[in-house]
């Protein structure tokens, strides 16, 4: 039996939108303001998700991995990245603020020699988490928005049976506990009912050869970590803690990894959706995560993949062909 709004006990008003007529129901940060850690160009997942976020109204700074600032601002000031800033209201996406920032250091005393008079590190000053979290309520006061959207792992082309300790812990630092760190320095800084949201992936549940060096764990880690810190922060600070586990896309770090290519395909081939997955569809359901349409949402690893998480069954494997 279909339930209709009636059978159900509910007037049909009551289940219709309350919207009033034409203003529709949208994502609306305006006034909000967002750290976004782990944009260094206009092809990944954070630059598109700082865009869908200024769509909605939102303030963004950023944390720019220091080795890569320079290269950052050069190409920002030259007009590299403005055919992808343009906004929907004509205007362009202006950043408030733009830090050095390095996620696998939480304070000045965690940092080694040869980092510190490294000269892509030396001419900048203050990037450890901690710093940057108290430049950020220095300049920005308090924020609504967190994003953490970085990994790293030097040795991700290496089979788990290959990697070394150093490797491993290295991904994790830089792909896990980079997010623990980045909540406990900004969490005091984020107002009630604010957002934080991170970037997963799914080897963290099944093998997927070729992501190596213990990015799968890190991956795994950062899911886990979502959860708990999703209860801690949630009582503590009263903001909620999300991840989205996105499909494949031909990032700077991922073409480092090296069958990004392959696995775009893969996807096309299975996922289904078949499409290419788009940044800006994973900035979309960032900007929804962050926004009060989410508010009961917490604690969740959110697919955005075109569904390729759900399939049990390569549909292209060699061994479905059935024309012999
Ligand atoms: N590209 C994909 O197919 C894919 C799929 C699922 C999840 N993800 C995840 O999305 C997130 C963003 O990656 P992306 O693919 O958009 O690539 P990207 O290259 O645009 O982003 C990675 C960023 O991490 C920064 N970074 C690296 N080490 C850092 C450190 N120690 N401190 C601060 N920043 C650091 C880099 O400078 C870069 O800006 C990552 O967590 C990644 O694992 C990517």
């Amino acid at each position: 039996m279909v339930l209709t709004p009636q059978r159900r006990g509910m007037s049909v008003k009551a289940a219709a939108s309350t919207s009033p007529a034409g203003t529709g129901l949208p994502i609306d940060l305006r006034g909000k303001k967002a750290f976004i850690a782990g944009v260094a160009d206009d092809q990944g997942f954070g630059w598109a998700i700082a865009k869908q976020l200024a769509e909605a109204g939102a303030e963004i700074s950023l944390g720019v991995w220091v080795p890569a600032l320079n290269i950052f601002e050069s190409n920002y000031r030259r007009g590299k990245f403005d055919e992808n800033r343009k906004l929907a209201n004509g205007g362009l996406m202006e950043f408030a603020h733009i830090y050095p920032m390095d996620a696998v250091f939480d304070s000045p005393a965690d940092v080694p020699e040869d980092i510190a008079s490294n000269k892509r590190y030396a001419g900048n000053k203050g990037w450890t988490v901690s710093e940057t979290a108290d430049k950020v309520a220095a300049d920005v006061g308090k924020i609504d928005i967190l994003v953490h959207s970085l990994a790293n792992g030097p040795e991700v082309q290496k089979p788990l049976l290959e990697t070394s300790r150093r490797g491993y812990l290295a991904a994790l630092s830089a792909s896990s506990y980079s997010l623990i760190s980045m909540v406990q320095r900004f969490g005091p800084l984020m107002n009630p009912g604010g957002a934080v949201v991170s970037l997963t992936y799914n080897a963290s549940n099944l093998v997927i050869p070729g992501y190596g060096g213990g990015m799968s764990t890190a991956k795994a880690a950062l899911e886990s970590d979502t959860r708990v810190l999703a209860y801690e922060a949630g009582r503590k600070y009263h903001v909620r803690v999300n991840t989205i586990s996105a499909g494949p896309l031909g990032s700077r770090a991922a073409k480092a990894i090296g069958f990004i290519d392959d696995m775009i395909r893969y996807s096309y081939e299975n996922a289904p959706i078949q499409k290419e997955l788009s940044a800006y569809e994973v900035g979309a359901a960032a900007a929804f995560l962050c926004s009060p349409l989410a508010s009961a949402v917490t604690g969740h690893v959110m697919f955005v993949d075109n569904g390729l998480n759900t399939m049990g069954l390569a549909l292209d494997s060699k061994t479905l062909d059935r024309s012999e």
